[in-house]
């Protein structure tokens, strides 16, 4: 079994119910180590209360939870250090400078290095990776909202977590900041091997860190793939489009790859304008949503 066969999180079953409200029901999934799922759904979903459940930070109703290996609920100090959390907002330590809360918090995981994994994360080689170097010395209080974001995001990761859980992460970026910031995370997951669990309503972040997108519906798993897989499944095969002799050529097909690999070696350079269209992310979370609120709302 190769590291990519792993599980990182096994999900069976599980459930949540707030006073008398059920809010997550048979929720099932897995993530292997180095996959980065993509958690969608509409306000209210499920998403915050699953991720919390995973961080250990809420007790589950019902169901079977493994987080690298551990019932989150019994997680111990080793397996917390194991794991990054980027939580909304940083509020507290105000008066602290960005290079002093981040040294004096990843002074915690010293104890926690593991073969491979040097643990903390230099502080300033991690205050330069998030792009806060013009500001390692300046304190918590004076940063702007943006900047608060990055911080947040160099806590999560001052531990140099196997998993990192991000909730909305780029909520308040700067496009630069965002772009930057999806580098990094592609970076940590290419060079380290992190996996990353990820919830956002920017369906162009998660088209371009996912590698899988589970979308969440009234506490409902209803629908678990790649983006090309769902969006097959909701707009049919891909289309494929190219130009041979002067000519223009459309045909339908469920495997696109297979299609302009067999057609490059039937005509080679002379394929000209290639081009596959599928249903972006966007249009196949709305009509999955759509689908499943039809379905609820369906007489019986
Ligand atoms: N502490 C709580 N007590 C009672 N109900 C709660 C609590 N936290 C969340 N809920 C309810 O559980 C449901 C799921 O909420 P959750 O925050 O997990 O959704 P979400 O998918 O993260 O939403 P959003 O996209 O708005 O962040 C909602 O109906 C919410 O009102």
């Amino acid at each position: 079994m190769t590291t990519g066969d792993r599980v990182a999180i096994d999900v069976g079953g599980l459930r949540m119910r707030y006073g008398r409200a059920d809010v997550l029901h048979d929720v099932t999934f897995q993530a292997r180590h180095g996959e980065v799922p993509a958690l969608l759904g509409p306000n209210g979903a499920g998403k915050t209360t699953t991720i919390e459940i995973l961080e250990g930070f809420r007790a589950r109703s019902r169901g079977r939870v493994q987080v690298l290996g551990t019932d989150p609920a019994r997680g111990d100090e080793r397996w917390r250090a194991r794991i990054g959390v980027v939580l909304q907002s940083w509020r507290d330590h105000g008066r602290w400078r960005v290079r002093e809360l981040l040294a004096h918090l990843g002074s915690y995981y010293a104890r926690y290095s593991a073969p491979g994994i040097p643990r903390p994360w230099d502080a300033d080689a991690l205050i330069e990776a998030v792009g806060l170097a013009p500001h390692a010395g300046k304190k918590i209080k004076t940063l702007s909202g943006g900047q608060r974001r990055r911080l947040d995001v160099a806590i999560g990761l001052v531990g140099r977590p196997e998993l990192l859980f991000l909730d909305e992460p780029t909520a308040a970026f700067d496009p630069q900041a965002r772009h930057e910031f999806h580098d990094l995370v592609l970076r940590l997951v290419r060079t380290g091997g992190t996996t990353v669990l990820l919830t956002t309503h920017d369906l162009a972040e998660a088209e371009k860190l996912a590698d899988r997108i589970l979308v969440l519906d009234g506490g409902r798993v209803i629908a678990d793939g790649t983006g090309a897989e769902l969006a097959r499944r909701i707009a049919g095969p891909d289309e494929v489009r190219w130009v041979l002799g002067g000519r223009r050529h459309v045909e339908k097909t469920e495997d696109s790859t297979a299609f302009a690999r067999d057609l490059f070696a039937r005509h080679g350079a002379a394929v000209r304008e290639l081009e596959v269209r599928r249903a972006s992310l966007e249009q196949t979370y709305l009509a999955l949503v759509r689908r499943a609120e039809a379905a609820t709302e369906a007489p019986r």
